[in-house]
């Protein structure tokens, strides 16, 4: 393991393109192709002589500080304080933390500092409406949850139906699920807005008012009623399940303004003009990217295999495929955020490609989005993008997982 002396030493010996980094980087267990691919995207491959000594991360349950010694005792492990961001806690790489009492009672979860600075990035405040555009599995929504207490609500979104399942678990198991929502669908053409259950906002949500014969939704039970099963079946032999199942809703809380409502009202999507008043109050975009910033996602290709790698993240269609999808999913999270909300877009990708170039296009295509300075980031342990404001963590500078963060604000058509 190397000192921090010796990875910065490293990483400058790198751009001296000094033979013994080039030793240090040749040793580590990335393919050739990896290699290039980060050369190619202009990316420091020293960032990776840091996998080892990049410690754990994890959150502790807010109330549980009191009981920091015990979880300490229980994972046979002492936790180091992030003191940039709060109630985060490092330790050693190889500690476990998933079958530890303290894990398993929901006091601890594991998710990177990096993550936790994004999600941070928000500035959730008690109240506050959030749409998860790219959720599963779900560490980010769960912090989400956990800093809005029993207040305002959580609309989480994936295509993926099974990892969206286990973002489901996620929230069951810490008891974090009655504000939440879920709904697979692609984020990119996602249209539904919070349901505002503050007596203002009713109106919005309940424009079709409800036939008496009409379905409610019944408090959130993992078993569908015999008579739900029938009424799909119903729908299937109609046709008209496509509409009904579009977005397709796999939880919803006790307080998530769900239950009492109908179909038509929960799936009814608004005008611009009304977005703009009642849409979310933030925006979470993590987008899906080529992981190239995650050290322990690159590990895992040791097992898949290198060539698999060379299908998901080097090859060139998929990364131009992705960004497309990026900046769809960044555009249609702008647009269902609230003017005056804000919206933080996030990749564990260190490319510009997947980062500032589709923060670039965003920009130029909608006047109406500013980017913002994230409050606090003056003490975070990373460093600015290629367009300021902007920052980048990676595990050289920051020992956390590599990720890009830029957060938005959106103004009133008036104020351009
Ligand atoms: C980087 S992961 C999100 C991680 C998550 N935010 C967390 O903190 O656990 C990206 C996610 O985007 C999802 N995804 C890919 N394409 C999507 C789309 N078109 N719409 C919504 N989600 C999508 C993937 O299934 C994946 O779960």
């Amino acid at each position: 393991v190397q000192s921090p002396i010796e990875l910065e030493q490293t990483a400058f010996n790198f751009h001296q393109g000094n033979p013994k980094s080039m030793e240090a980087i040749s040793n580590l267990p990335l393919p050739d192709a990896f290699l290039e691919f980060l050369n190619e995207n202009g990316i420091d491959p020293s960032i990776y002589t840091a996998t080892d000594s990049t410690p754990r991360y994890i959150r502790l349950k807010p109330g549980c500080e009191e009981q920091l010694e015990a979880i300490e005792a229980d994972i046979k492990c002492k936790l180091e304080k992030v003191e940039w961001l709060p109630n985060f806690y490092s330790l050693p790489p190889h500690i476990q933390i998933a079958s530890s009492k303290s894990y398993q009672e929901g006091k601890i979860y594991g998710i990177d500092a990096a993550s936790g600075a994004a999600v941070s990035a928000l500035n959730i405040s008690p109240g506050d409406h959030v749409l998860d555009l790219c959720a599963a599995p779900g560490a980010k929504l769960c912090m989400v949850l956990e800093l809005l207490g029993n207040s305002g609500s959580v609309t989480g979104v994936d295509v993926a139906k099974h990892r969206l399942a286990a973002c489901r678990t996620l929230v069951q198991k810490y008891k974090l699920g009655d504000n939440c929502r879920l709904f697979v669908a692609d984020g990119a053409s996602f249209s539904l807005i919070p349901i505002r259950v503050h007596s203002d906002f009713k109106s919005v949500n309940r424009e079709f008012g409800v036939e008496k014969d009409e379905f409610l939704f019944k408090e959130w039970t993992s078993r569908r009623p015999w008579k739900e099963r029938k009424r799909a079946n119903k729908e299937i032999k109609n046709g008209s399940l496509e509409l009904v199942q579009d977005p397709e809703l796999i939880y919803y809380g006790r307080c998530s303004g769900v239950v009492g409502m109908s179909k038509i009202e929960l799936f009814q999507t608004v005008s611009s003009h009304e977005i703009s008043q009642y849409g979310y109050d933030k925006v979470l975009v993590d987008a899906e990217c080529t992981h190239d910033g995650s050290i322990k996602h690159i590990q895992k290709f040791e097992n898949w295999g290198w060539s698999t790698m060379e299908r998901r993240v080097l090859d060139a269609e998929r990364t131009d495929d992705l960004t497309v999808l990026q900046f769809r999913l960044l555009t249609n999270g702008f647009k269902l955020l609230r003017v005056g909300g804000n919206l933080v877009y996030s990749t564990c990708s260190l490319t510009h490609a997947q980062n500032e170039d589709v923060v670039e296009r965003f920009l130029s295509l909608n006047p109406c989005a500013e980017l913002l300075v994230i409050d606090g980031s003056e003490s975070w342990p990373c460093k600015s993008g290629r367009i300021p404001k902007t920052l980048r963590f990676d595990p050289l500078t920051s020992r956390t997982s590599g990720l890009f963060v830029a957060k938005f604000t959106k103004l009133a058509k008036d104020n351009i």
